[in-house]
């Protein structure tokens, strides 16, 4: 398990159930799910974040018995008190070869939830979220100071973006963002096909681990190791998210009405691409 604890008051940490996603089975994995309210791994934390008087984000699988006991990829916070604060479900769902989660949950319909505490105003924006900038525009428009990104990744698919994309969203918008990734190999009973027409296997790969955090000035702290599970401690000064909005102006020079406008536009059937080109 990797971790990020932020002086002595947030704790974010990489999913700790298997990653069965990739088996496309069923049975057995769904027995994870639990309610993001009250469920076992939420009432464990609780007890924690109070005694701690640590803010906690927990991911988990979630089941909304409500809801026609419907599954989804959620990040429950907790905050120092041990009370339950609120939840965030995953916005964008891989379907990647191995890294295919359709056949378990939905994109989700929470939003871009920010969640005020003691200690400052995080989201999250959950795992493959992070290759989506508008994913992360969503929350700083919300006001996030921090933005955690709890991921379970491989390193021959996303290693090589690792080290960019929450680097590049903390600077794009003025706050923290924190990349979180599991370390380990994990090897499954049955063999699965990834679709695309190599031999069956039980594996799919080292989560490479490299949690890091980046600052919106552009810095950022070195990795956690690829190979071993790490805990980095650090000391967050949110001042500087401001700091940075006055100094660049990223924020106040953006046109969110140009680009509503053109969204607005692109997502009709009868859209026509602004393309010009000479005439003949
Ligand atoms: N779990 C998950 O969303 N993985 C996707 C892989 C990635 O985004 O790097």
């Amino acid at each position: 398990m990797s971790v990020i604890l932020l002086k002595g008051c947030y704790m974010a940490k990489a999913p700790n159930m298997p990653f069965a996603f990739c088996t496309r089975e069923k049975q057995h994995w769904c027995e994870y799910a639990e309610i993001a309210e009250h469920g076992s791994t939420t009432s464990f934390l609780k007890e924690l974040a109070k005694r701690y008087n640590m803010v906690i984000i927990s991911p988990i699988l979630e089941r909304d018995e409500v809801h026609n006991d419907t599954i989804w990829n959620t990040a429950v916070v907790i905050d120092n008190h041990g009370d339950y604060l609120g939840k965030h479900r995953k916005n964008h769902i891989p379907r990647v070869g191995d890294f295919n989660e359709s056949t378990y949950y939905f994109e989700g319909n929470t939003g871009h939830p920010v969640f005020k505490t003691e200690f400052g105003k995080l989201a999250i924006n959950i795992c493959y979220g992070r290759h989506h900038p508008l994913n992360w525009l969503g929350f700083g428009l919300n006001g996030a100071e921090i933005v955690f990104n709890p991921s379970a990744t491989v390193g021959q698919l996303s290693e090589p973006l690792w080290g960019i994309e929450a680097r590049n969203a903390a600077i794009a918008n003025g706050y923290y963002a924190c990349a979180i990734n599991r370390v380990g190999t994990e090897t499954f009973a049955n063999e699965f096909t990834s679709g695309d027409g190599k031999p069956a296997h039980k594996d799919f790969g080292h989560f490479y681990g490299s949690s890091y955090i980046a600052a919106p000035n552009g810095s950022r702290t070195p990795g956690l190791s690829r190979t071993s599970n790490g805990l980095l401690v650090a000391e967050l000064d949110l001042n500087l998210c401001r700091q940075v909005k006055d100094h660049w102006g990223f924020q106040m020079t953006q046109r969110l009405d140009m680009y509503a406008d053109l969204l607005t536009e692109a997502i009709k059937p009868d859209y026509t691409p602004q393309v010009i080109s000479k005439t003949t």
